[in-house]
């Protein structure tokens, strides 16, 4: 048996972790309790030199008796890493105590037959699923963290035992970048482009990242809406490797434990969803990870988090999606979605468990969710939890910020504007509750007042009134006088918006005749045609500019290429959450806030608006690029956390002076680590 024992001092330990790297082990460990204590009395007395960016627990647990790992795959990789060690410690003057390890003793051979008997064992034997512990050499290659393919350094192969591993050339990130490019704009299907992006993720973290950040035009309609969308419909057939976490029915009772098995400690950002409302394609049950997966991947590329501090999350309650159910590549439980106690009780206890494992200031975003869960849920825990509705407040956030920058195109203030929606559920009414909160403060006029600017229509017609009675909660703050009226269409005449927002998640909503009657009564109609993915848009970029005679001022939530009519080229914004959720996120990250307060929203929203400078005006654009997205983050970053220590909900102390450089300077970056 191969065992450790840590009876080195703290700053031998310390020094190992920096000179050693082929020590840190890979993400299959899992006893990290029994390092803790080890680990706060060390970080405690040498905080300082703890610049390595290695990961400490990790490290440590290799170095612990207590763990008990009683072997390793290889023996002489690890009997290669000791002598190094050794030597470390024994030039930084530690002593042979350092190690007490006899590779003489270990019980575990060499050489390449079947020592485990995992060949030769039958079906009814047990095999211990070994795994590598020490990323180096061949389990280097494989780890996507730490794997830089062609671009580890001749020094690097020699040092990490990769020698003959790769073949001879050596490229730069950059080479290697031009190539998966060339590589990704040769498929035709963007499903293609998906999944050689989400094997890349796999195989090589950093340069995943750094080819989305660098070509995040590009790759934003894959990796997000629209193709995002056609992937979670697929899953079960282009499922490979999982990249989250999967919480089930029948892990009722053991969440925790669960939460236990992801092998990152130190998660600061975790996106659930149950995949009941996938964008705008309905239940998809458990299929639904490919969003979590995916709004991470913008957290990390858009908003600088860490990748391996942020946790995709999936509770697989059941599906009501008949064809799933009856899909024979469907991934998630085979059974109709549970529904009250049952799932309220398994939320609870997910929403304890997160609790408990990565403390109060780890940010829960709910995403997806059905509206008959979202609102509940986050009414539930927003004053326990740092929680955020993405669909509720992040659209609500980005929506507020381009009517904001439109007005600088149609004029008028807020308050002067009327507003109609298509869609009364998370996206409509959460938006609604925002531009009524922004004009109450602008205006100091009571928010039940200000809501009288703005009207909803859900699938039965207008919300009035009358019909008060029968209204989900949510939507009941908009039942304003007005006698019924059945469709848009009459509602549009009736009502004469001057701001039309489709968010009901059914395309082709926003007809010829809506969009020339918005025409007919606005010199530049405001059009948001929020749903998503591009095959439920209400409309398309070409409909609005043609029907509207060139004259709409048009965004939508997924993109559109330009459109040119009559000779002139317009430019289609992307109203999308996506502009908020990665800066909103980091800016509670980064100033250790414990509650999303709306005032912070409003910030954020603020923010963005701010970013619309003359020149994108010109184009008729209401959202700034994406190409600029990191920058932008950075700044509703700080204007979130400024707010978040307005209001005395930061953890962070003292306040950092300028919060945008702090924010930047926490803004992780893909490009490669050298490996001493
Ligand atoms: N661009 C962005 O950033 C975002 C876009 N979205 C998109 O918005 C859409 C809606 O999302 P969300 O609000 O969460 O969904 P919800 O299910 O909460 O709300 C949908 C609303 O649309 C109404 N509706 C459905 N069909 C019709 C119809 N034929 N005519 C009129 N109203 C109809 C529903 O009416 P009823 O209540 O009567 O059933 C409901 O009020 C999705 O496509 C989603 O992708 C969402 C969030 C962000
Ligand atoms: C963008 C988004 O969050 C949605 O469509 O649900
Ligand atoms: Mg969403």
């Amino acid at each position: 048996m191969i065992s450790f024992k840590r009876t080195h001092s703290p700053k031998s330990i310390i020094s190992f972790i920096s000179t050693t790297s082929t020590c840190i082990l890979n993400k299959k460990v899992s006893h990290f309790s029994s390092v803790v204590a080890a680990q706060k009395q060390i970080t405690a007395s040498s905080a300082s030199s703890l610049t390595t960016g290695f990961d400490l627990q990790r490290s440590l647990c290799f170095l612990c008796c207590n763990c008990n790992r009683k072997s390793v795959a290889d023996p002489q990789l690890l009997i290669g890493s000791l002598r190094r060690m050794e030597s470390t410690f024994n030039e930084l003057g530690d002593k042979a105590s350092v190690l007490d390890f006899d590779p003489k003793s270990a019980d575990v051979g060499g050489g390449v037959e079947d020592i485990y008997g995992e060949d030769t064992a039958t079906e009814d034997q047990l095999v211990t699923p070994w795994t590598y512990s020490v990323a180096s050499g061949y389990s280097l290659l494989r780890d996507p963290q730490y794997n830089k393919g062609l671009a580890f350094t001749e020094k690097e192969r020699d040092t990490h035992y990769l020698r003959g591993l790769l073949p001879p050339a050596t490229c730069s990130q950059q080479l290697q970048e031009k190539k998966l490019m060339n590589n990704i704009r040769q498929y035709q299907v963007p499903l293609q482009k998906y999944m050689a992006l989400t094997e890349l993720q796999e195989r090589n973290e950093r340069l995943f990242y750094k080819l989305l950040i660098d070509n995040v035009e590009e790759l934003l309609p894959i990796v997000y809406t629209p193709t995002v969308g056609e992937a979670c419909q697929k899953f079960g057939s282009i499922f490979r490797r999982p990249q989250g976490l999967y919480i089930s029915l029948k892990e009722k009772g053991k969440v925790l434990e669960v939460l236990k098995n992801w092998p990152e400690r130190t998660v600061q950002v975790i996106v659930v969803t149950d995949g009941e409302r996938i964008l705008g394609l309905g239940d998809l049950g458990c299929q639904g990870m490919g969003i979590p997966v995916g709004k991470l991947a913008l957290y990390t590329a858009l908003g600088g988090v860490r990748p391996s501090a942020c946790l995709p999350i999936t509770i697989d309650v059941g599906t009501n999606n008949k064809q799933l159910l009856e899909d024979e590549f469907y991934i998630g439980l085979r059974q109709k979605r549970t529904t009250g106690k049952e799932y309220a009780d398994l939320l609870d206890e997910f929403m304890s468990a997160v609790k408990q494992n990565y403390g109060e200031k780890v940010l829960i975003q709910f995403e997806d969710f059905a509206n008959h869960n979202a609102f509940q849920l986050l009414e539930k825990y927003r004053r326990t939890h740092l929680v955020f509705n993405d669909d509720i407040q992040g659209t609500a956030a980005v929506v507020l910020a381009g009517v904001v920058a439109a007005l600088r195109l149609v004029g008028g203030s807020l308050s002067e504007h009327k507003f109609l929606f298509l869609g009364a559920g998370e996206a409509g009414t959460g938006i609604a509750e925002l531009i009524a909160l922004e004009i109450s403060k602008k205006t100091k006029t009571p928010v039940e007042e200000t809501r009288k600017k703005i009207w909803l229509v859900d699938s039965k017609g207008l919300i009035v009134s009358s019909r008060k009675d029968s209204l989900q909660q949510f939507k009941k703050p908009w039942a304003h006088e007005h006698e019924p009226i059945d469709n848009l269409l009459d509602a549009v005449k009736a009502i004469k918006p001057t701001v039309l927002i489709g968010s009901s998640g059914v395309g082709r909503t926003f007809t010829k005749e809506v969009i020339e009657a918005v025409s007919s009564f606005n010199e530049k109609p405001l059009i948001l045609a929020l749903s998503n993915p591009t095959s439920q848009s209400e409309c398309t970029a070409e409909e609005a500019y043609t029907w509207s005679k060139g004259r709409a001022i048009f965004a939508s939530g997924s993109p559109f290429d330009p459109v040119e009519y009559n000779g002139k080229v317009y430019v289609p914004g992307q109203s999308n959450n996506a502009y908020i959720f990665p800066g909103f996120g980091l800016g509670l990250v980064i100033s250790g806030a414990i509650r999303v307060h709306d005032d912070m929203l409003l910030a954020a929203s603020e923010s963005l608006a701010g970013e619309v400078t003359e020149e994108y005006f010109e184009k008729g654009l209401i959202y700034p690029p994406f190409s600029n997205i990191r920058k932008i983050s950075a700044h509703i970053a700080a204007n979130v956390a400024a707010k978040a220590y307005e209001l005395g909900l930061a953890t962070r102390l003292p306040r950092p002076e300028n919060l945008v450089k702090y924010a930047e300077s926490c803004m992780y970056s893909p490009v490669y680590r050298n490996y001493r």
